[in-house]
């Protein structure tokens, strides 16, 4: 896999770091997820191909003990708030110099410096920041943050995996490692770029959820069906549009025209009717292999199971039978290869990384005793 060889140590946190370890993992890194002692079950959903290790680094001697692991590492992944590392005697100054060829990412809301980089937060408060969330949400509607995807995942973790890769890349020439300071405001406002580079043609220049892409066009939208299931259209160009209309059996002389904005709550307004008139799965068998650009909204049970996505494997099925994204993109010589065993339990692996660091099975036992590190097996499944 690409990433093979490359060796993670993530210090438990939230979703974004998790999703960070995640990606290495998935496409070959070791990645060691760091958890705390007696931390009660781990709540990371996103463990897939990881280990983990149980350690106190509130204690003088398990952060002796991060440091030697991180002299044995390639990549550190920190998600705290700034300044708790340097409070722990881990900041990225001490720990280069005792390994100047690890990349320290630093993965947090604010970022490592300004106003509000000691402040708590979470993704609808990055993404505020970023500028993209007062863009998001319908006319009239006060502004919706799409989940946690936008500033937690895409420009938290995901970006901070972009930035590891390059470090690692650069690394291969300079022979350093480096400190990346990934703030999720600006991960997320970077993923938005479009909306600043395309403000010169007009594409925001309307209120919120009145413009060509923030559901203010009816050819750019989500309709339901008569079963209470939707279709998504995405008919922008005017070859399509009229694809689109020929589905719906509408006579495209008998409406307005496709980018008279006036006419736009108008003609939603028949195209709501319409849609209303069938079942998703007859309007499927109508936009199927046209180019329409209308597509079934499925739930998250029904995507392994629609025909394309089967065709492609996209989803996965691991050995408890979860169902979940297969990682993306697909390499075409060295395809990440996800885990499908089950998840870590907290400290299952302490032991075992422990010696390949190498520390004698006597300081192992002392760490243990001194509740410093813990050591959970799982149970037999008899
Ligand atoms: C699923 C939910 C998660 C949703 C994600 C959410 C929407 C996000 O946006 S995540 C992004 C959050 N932001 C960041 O990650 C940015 C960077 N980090 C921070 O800014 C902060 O870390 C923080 C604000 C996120 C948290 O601040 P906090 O004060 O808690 O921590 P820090 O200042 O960073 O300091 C860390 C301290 O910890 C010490 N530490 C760390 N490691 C160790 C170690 N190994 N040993 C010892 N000590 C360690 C470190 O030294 C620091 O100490 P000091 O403070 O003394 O310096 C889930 C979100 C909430 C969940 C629910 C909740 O938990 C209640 C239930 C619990 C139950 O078990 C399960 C159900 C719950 C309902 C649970 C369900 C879900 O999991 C959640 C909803």
């Amino acid at each position: 896999m690409a990433l093979s060889g490359v060796r993670v140590l993530e210090l438990a946190g939230l979703a974004p770091a998790p999703f960070c370890g995640m990606i290495l993992a998935d496409f070959g890194a070791q990645v060691v997820r760091v958890d705390r002692v007696k931390s009660g079950p781990q709540m990371d959903s996103m463990a897939r191909g990881k280990r983990s290790l149980a350690l106190n680094l509130k204690s003088p001697e398990g952060a002796q003990v991060l440091k030697k692991l991180c002299v044995h590492s390639d990549v550190l992944i920190e998600p705290f708030r700034q300044g708790v590392m340097e409070k722990l005697g881990l900041g990225p100054e001490r720990l280069l110099q005792e390994n100047p060829r690890l990349i320290y990412a630093r993965l947090t809301g604010f970022g490592q410096s300004g106003k509000y980089a000691q402040e708590a937060g979470h993704d609808i408060n990055y993404l505020a920041l970023s500028g993209l969330l007062s863009n998001l949400g319908r006319k009239n509607e006060n502004p919706y943050a799409p989940l946690n995807l936008l500033a937690d995942f895409a420009g938290g973790g995901l970006i901070c995996a972009l930035g590891i890769a390059m470090a690692l890349f650069e690394r291969t020439k300079s022979k350093k490692g480096q400190v990346i300071d990934a703030s999720m405001v600006e991960g997320a406002a970077y993923v938005g770029s479009f909306l600043w580079k395309a403000q010169a043609i007009g594409l925001w220049n309307r209120p919120r959820g009145e413009n060509l892409l923030d559901s203010g066009a009816p050819f750019y939208d989500t309709y339901k069906t008569s079963d209470g299931k939707f279709m998504a259209v995405g008919a922008l160009e005017p070859k399509f549009y009229q694809a689109l209309l020929k589905g719906l059996d509408l006579d495209s002389t008998k409406l307005p025209d496709q980018l008279s904005f006036s006419d736009w709550p108008s003609l939603k307004s028949i195209f709501t009717d319409t849609f209303s008139k069938k079942t998703q799965a007859e309007w499927c068998k109508i936009f199927d292999g046209t180019d329409s650009c209308v597509s079934p909204v499925l739930s998250l049970e029904e995507v392994s199971l629609h025909p394309h996505n089967k065709e492609r494997r996209s989803f996965i099925r691991d050995h408890e039978e979860k169902v979940s994204p297969r990682p993306a993109p697909l390499l075409s010589r060295t395809p990440a290869t996800p885990c499908l065993r089950r998840d870590p339990l907290v400290g299952e692996h302490t032991h075992e990384i422990l010696k390949e660091t190498g520390f004698t099975p006597e300081e192992i036992a002392k760490l243990q005793s001194a509740g410093i590190i813990e050591c959970n097996k799982a149970k037999a499944n008899l």
